[in-house]
C-alpha cells in the first residue's frame, strides 16, 4: 500500500474515534466562545518581492525516520521566530511524523506568526479542530480529497477564518481546483517529494509552476536545504519556501535561517 493511502486509513480510523469521544458539536460550541486573533501569511506574501520563509517543527518523517527526536516546538519555533521565519508549519500528525496537536498549541503560546497546520486533513472535524487548536492555515492535500471535498473543506476554512496551503503533486491536482479558488485565501504549495520513491526533487516545482493559476501566490515544498535552491525558486517565481528537515537538523536554525533570506536578497534588520 502506497504511504498516502497508509496515512490517509489510518487518519479515517483517529477522526472517527475522536468524533466520539469530542462530538463536533462540542467543539462548534467552544469555537464560538473563543476569539482567538488570527495572523494572515496572504497578507505577508501579497505584493512582496521577497521570498517568504514557513518553518516547520518536524520531529520525524516517514522518509528519514527520526530527524530531532528531543526537541521543544516553542523553542524551535522561536528560534525560525528569530532568525527571519515569516510562519511556522506544526506537524501534528503523531502515527506517521510524532508530532502532537500540544506542539501547536505550545506554539501559539510563544509567538505571533502565522501558523500551519500541516496534517492530513479528510474531514470537517479537523478544520474545526484546527481552528480551536489555534492555527491560521491548514494544509489541504489534494491529491487525498475528491473534488466535493476540496470544496467543502475550502468553503468551512474560509467560513472558520482560516487561510490554506492547498498542496498540488502533479498536474493532474490542478485540474481538480475548483474554479472560483482564485476568490479563496489560498496559497498553492509544490510538493517537490514523490511519494512513491520518497525522492525529493526541485525541478518538479520549476516546471510546475507554469501551470498554476496566476492570482494565487505560490511556495515550493520539501527538500528545499540551500541558498542556491531558494534563490532559484524566487527567480522563478516561487513566493516562498517550505523548509522542514533541513532547518531542523541545524545547530543554530536561526543563523541558517538568517543566511538563507539574505542570500534570496533580503537583509535581515534586528
Ligand atoms: O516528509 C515525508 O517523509 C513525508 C512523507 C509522506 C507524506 C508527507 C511527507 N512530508 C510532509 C511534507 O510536506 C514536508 O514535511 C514538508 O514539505 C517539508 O519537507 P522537508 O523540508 O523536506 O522536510
Amino acid at each position: 500500500m502506497k504511504i498516502l493511502e497508509k496515512i490517509v486509513r489510518q487518519k479515517q480510523k483517529e477522526v472517527a474515534s475522536l468524533k466520539r469521544r469530542i462530538p463536533l458539536k462540542d467543539l462548534k460550541q467552544k469555537w464560538a466562545i473563543s476569539a482567538a486573533k488570527k495572523f494572515s501569511l496572504i497578507e505577508k506574501m501579497k505584493n512582496s518581492a521577497e521570498l517568504r520563509f514557513i518553518c516547520e517543527v518536524k520531529r520525524a518523517s516517514p522518509s528519514a525516520g527520526w530527524i530531532k527526536q528531543e526537541v521543544d516546538p516553542a523553542d524551535q519555533a522561536k528560534a525560525y521566530a528569530a532568525g527571519g521565519a515569516a510562519a511556522i508549519s506544526v506537524l501534528t500528525d503523531k502515527h506517521f511524523f510524532n508530532g502532537r496537536q500540544e506542539d501547536l498549541t505550545q506554539i501559539r503560546h510563544a509567538i505571533d506568526l502565522p501558523l500551519l497546520r500541516k496534517d492530513f486533513i479528510i474531514d470537517e472535524y479537523q478544520v474545526w479542530e484546527s481552528a480551536l487548536m489555534g492555527a491560521d492555515l491548514i494544509l489541504l492535500i489534494v491529491r487525498i480529497l475528491d473534488t466535493d471535498q476540496l470544496e467543502r473543506l475550502l468553503r468551512l476554512a474560509s467560513e472558520l477564518g482560516l487561510e490554506v496551503l492547498v498542496e498540488l503533486h502533479g498536474k493532474k491536482d490542478i485540474e481538480k481546483l475548483p474554479a472560483h479558488i482564485e476568490t479563496l485565501p489560498v496559497i498553492l504549495g509544490v510538493n517537490n517529494r514523490n511519494l512513491d520513491t520518497f525522492e525529493v526533487d526541485l525541478n518538479h516545482s520549476l516546471k510546475m509552476i507554469g501551470y498554476l493559476p496566476h492570482g494565487l501566490p505560490a511556495i515550493s515544498e520539501s527538500g528545499v536545504k540551500s541558498a542556491d535552491d531558494c534563490v532559484q525558486l524566487k527567480t522563478h517565481g516561487f513566493k516562498g519556501v517550505l523548509i522542514g528537515e533541513a532547518l531542523m537538523r541545524q545547530q543554530d536554525p536561526s543563523k541558517f535561517l538568517r543566511h538563507l533570506i539574505e542570500a534570496t536578497g533580503h537583509v535581515y534588520t534586528s
